[in-house]
Formats: C-alpha cells, structure tokens, sequence
C-alpha cells in the first residue's frame, strides 16, 4: 500500500504525519517501528494519524504513536503540526480546530507566522491519575533510584511528566537518569522526564528525555508539565518563555482549574510517499 505522508517539526520534535481521513491506512507496532528507523526509514520522534472524529463536536481525532511503536495519549508539537497539516493538506478552512485525542481534546489555533497556540485543557496532578505511587497529591515527591534520593514532581498534561530541578541543564544526566526514570516502578505507564534550569521567574531551559523516544530536541507536553510543576514550587510566574534544545516555546497557566496554554511554531520539511 503506498501512502502520502508530510515531514513536520515542532522546533526539531519531528514527525511522520498521515492523512487517514482521505486514504486507506492499517499501522501496528512493527510498522511504526520500521518507519521511524533513522537510517532505513523515515525517521522521526513521533508518527501522527489523522482520523475523522468520532464525536459530533469535534473536527478530527488524531492518534499518536512513539517511535518504539506505542500509541500515546497527548503530543504538544505534535498538535500544533497537526492544526497546519489540515490547513495545508485543505482538510479545513478553519483557524480553531477541535481534535480529539486519546484521552479528551484540544483546541488548536492558526495564528501568523507559522505559530500555533494549543488549549492543552488542565494539568492532572491527582497520582492515581498520573499514574504515579504516591499516598497523596504533593507538589514534591522523593524518588529513589540505585539507592540515591531525588526531588521530582509528577504531572499528567494527558501524558505522564516527571520533572526535576538542575543547576545547569547543558551538564544534566538526561541519558542516564531519563532512561532510568522512564521505567521506575512507581511510574506503571512509564513517564517522560524532563530536567529543568530556571533562570528566571520567566525563564526555564528544559531537556527531556521522552518516553518510548529518548532524548528529543523539543517537547512541547514537557514543557507544560514544567511550567505547572515550577508554579506548584512557586518559582515561576503565569507565562513563561521556555528554550528547549530546538528553540522556544511560550506557556502560560494561571493556576489550578485552569488550562495551560502554548504558543510555538510548526513546520512542514517535505512530502513524500512510502510503502507501508
Ligand atoms: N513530543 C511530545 C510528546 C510525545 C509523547 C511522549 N513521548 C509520551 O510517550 O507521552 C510533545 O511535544 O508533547
């Protein structure tokens, strides 16, 4: 079967992108895997599937998958790709698009130059519903591993987030730790880690190491968990610019009960087509 694709990034988080509204397209985890192979495939953190929605209310329903090949719940600059790659691909006329993920939605607004600003709904900090092992919400956790204590905090943006606080994120153990917080029991769907610099009340730098994709240039989920979690410690005020390997993203969240908001870039590199 041979498919259209598009090439897109978010601030170098790059993705397969698939229309699955206007063609026919079977994935599963050995497919996924062998496209998102860097040297005898596409190549790419995350593959996204456009769907027509399942709900009346809502424009589409997007799948996302890692490049291990599981699907997950929620991609920050995977939804701004997405809100471009309709508009691009003439699927919608619209500048505030519905979509459906997962586990709930999203509101996707077009704006100049490129950008994308993302309703990405409320933090969850419940752990059960993270999931993450705890007795009760705290906005700091003591997570052990190989016998050393570390303070982290745990947040769901819809995906799993573990964040942690470094003096100097370019010097940050992000391989090492990353992978094995990833897989630390108390986190039972996995988690994506993310190591955060603050440098000012509105000013983080920020690396993470994704679940089911290791170390990406950007995340933009990552970096919403982030901002709520250095809110939750009271180091950082309502918006807050924050650099990522691949550049900047812009997020604002006024507290809980409140959605966080984020405004970025999205970028088409090529189309293209492939044997699936
Ligand atoms: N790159 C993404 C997050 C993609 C999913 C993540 N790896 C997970 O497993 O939850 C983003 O921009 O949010």
């Amino acid at each position: 079967m041979l498919v259209r694709f598009s090439k897109m990034h978010g601030l170098g988080n790059d993705f397969m992108v698939i229309d699955a509204v206007a063609q026919r397209v079977r994935l599963n985890t050995d497919t996924v895997k062998r496209l998102a192979d860097r040297h005898t495939g596409v190549g790419f953190d995350q593959l996204l599937l456009v769907e027509p929605p399942t709900r009346p209310d809502m424009d589409f329903r997007y799948r996302i998958y890692n490049a291990d090949g599981s699907e997950v719940e929620h991609c920050g600059n995977g939804a701004r790709c997405f809100a471009r790659f309709v508009r691009e691909r003439r699927l919608s006329v619209k500048n505030e698009i519905r979509v459906e993920t997962a586990k709930g939605s999203a509101l996707l607004t077009l704006l100049p130059d490129r950008q994308v600003e993302v309703n990405m709904g409320e933090p969850v900090l419940q752990p059960v519903e993270i999931p993450f092992a705890a007795e009760q919400e705290a906005a700091i956790y003591r997570l052990e591993i190989e016998g050393q204590c570390y303070e982290v905090s745990a947040v769901s943006m819809g995906n799993p987030h573990c964040v942690l606080l470094v003096n100097d994120v370019a010097q940050a153990p992000v391989k090492q730790l990353g992978r094995l917080i990833e897989r630390h029991a108390r986190f039972p769907q996995r988690v994506n880690v993310g190591f955060m610099q603050v440098m000012s009340r509105s000013q983080i730098q920020l690396r993470v190491f994704e679940r089911g994709a290791g170390e990406t240039q950007a995340c933009g989920t990552g970096a919403c968990a982030a901002v709520v979690a250095g809110r939750l410690r009271g180091l950082l005020d309502e918006q807050v610019d924050v650099h990522l390997t691949g550049g900047k993203l812009q997020i604002s969240w006024e507290g809980k009960g409140s959605p966080v908001l984020m405004t970025g870039p999205a970028t088409t590199v090529y189309e293209g087509q492939v044997y699936l």
